[in-house]
């Protein structure tokens, strides 16, 4: 059972009678990697949270191709993720629980996960002791073990420096490929070029674009888009 197409329909999220979300339109594919972009406070977190059913919308449609909610098929990791007081072994493996896996299997599942994501030398030490990078994989890696179909991620790489952005990137790409459909807010725009097939552009609480990374880079269809491109982007991009 697929959650795809995944439409939203005049979603609002209001507090008091605060316009956070107002009126988003927008359907995704099961497939690719989605990048939301936008100004500070243009709510795209809260669209993430949305979208897993942590934030309750005011009111709107959210149809997960046609099935009810069903948090167990979305998983969410956010800029800064938690980490139990225990081993690293023990956090990769923490999704499993929940879902009746037996201690052995956890056990070897989560090895084998931390061999993917290169942190198997370190299977055994306190995972608050992970540098920032290191827990940003490792967090991939737990929610990567549940096999969600739709993986939300919130400024993932937002504290890091560039060698550990690469390698989140990288794990990123490889969930993508294992048959993720990814969904991802960044103030990178070089990152938004590199991992993206398509870019929906959030201002105000509304979407006023959704194009192929292509599309939106070269030909902004909006002036605050391309105003958006042109002060956040130091560089040209090639395409
Ligand atoms: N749970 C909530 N309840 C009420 N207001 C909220 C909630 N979460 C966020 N907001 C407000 O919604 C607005 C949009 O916040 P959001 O975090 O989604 O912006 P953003 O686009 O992710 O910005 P940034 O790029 O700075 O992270 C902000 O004014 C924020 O204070």
């Amino acid at each position: 059972m697929s959650l795809f197409p995944l439409r939203l329909q005049q979603v609002h999220f209001s507090p008091n009678g605060r316009h956070v979300l107002d009126g988003v339109d927008l359907t995704l594919t099961g497939d690719g990697i989605t990048i939301v972009l936008g100004p500070n406070g243009a709510g795209k977190s809260v669209l993430l949270r949305t979208l897993c059913g942590l934030i309750p919308p005011s009111s709107g449609v959210l149809d997960y191709g046609g099935q009810p909610f069903d948090g167990a098929r979305i998983g969410m990791v956010f800029q800064h993720p938690m980490m139990l007081r225990s081993s690293v072994l023990e956090n990769v493996t923490l999704g499993l629980r929940p879902r009746g896996v037996g201690r052995r299997e956890r056990e070897a599942c989560g090895l084998a996960m931390l061999e993917r994501i290169g942190l198997a030398d370190r299977a055994r030490d306190n995972a608050r002791r992970l540098s920032g990078g290191e827990q940003q994989r490792l967090a991939l890696g737990r929610v990567w073990l549940t096999r969600p179909q739709l993986l939300l991620l919130d400024e993932p790489t937002a504290s890091l420096d560039p060698s550990a952005v690469e390698a989140v990137e990288t794990i990123v790409r490889e969930i993508r490929t294992d048959g993720a459909k990814i969904v991802m807010t960044t103030h990178n725009l070089g990152q938004a070029t590199r991992l993206a097939d398509d870019i929906v552009f959030l201002a105000e609480g509304k979407v006023r674009e959704h194009a192929s990374v292509r599309g939106f880079f070269t030909q902004p269809a909006s002036e605050e888009a391309k105003r958006f491109i042109e002060g956040e982007l130091p560089w040209h991009v090639a395409f």
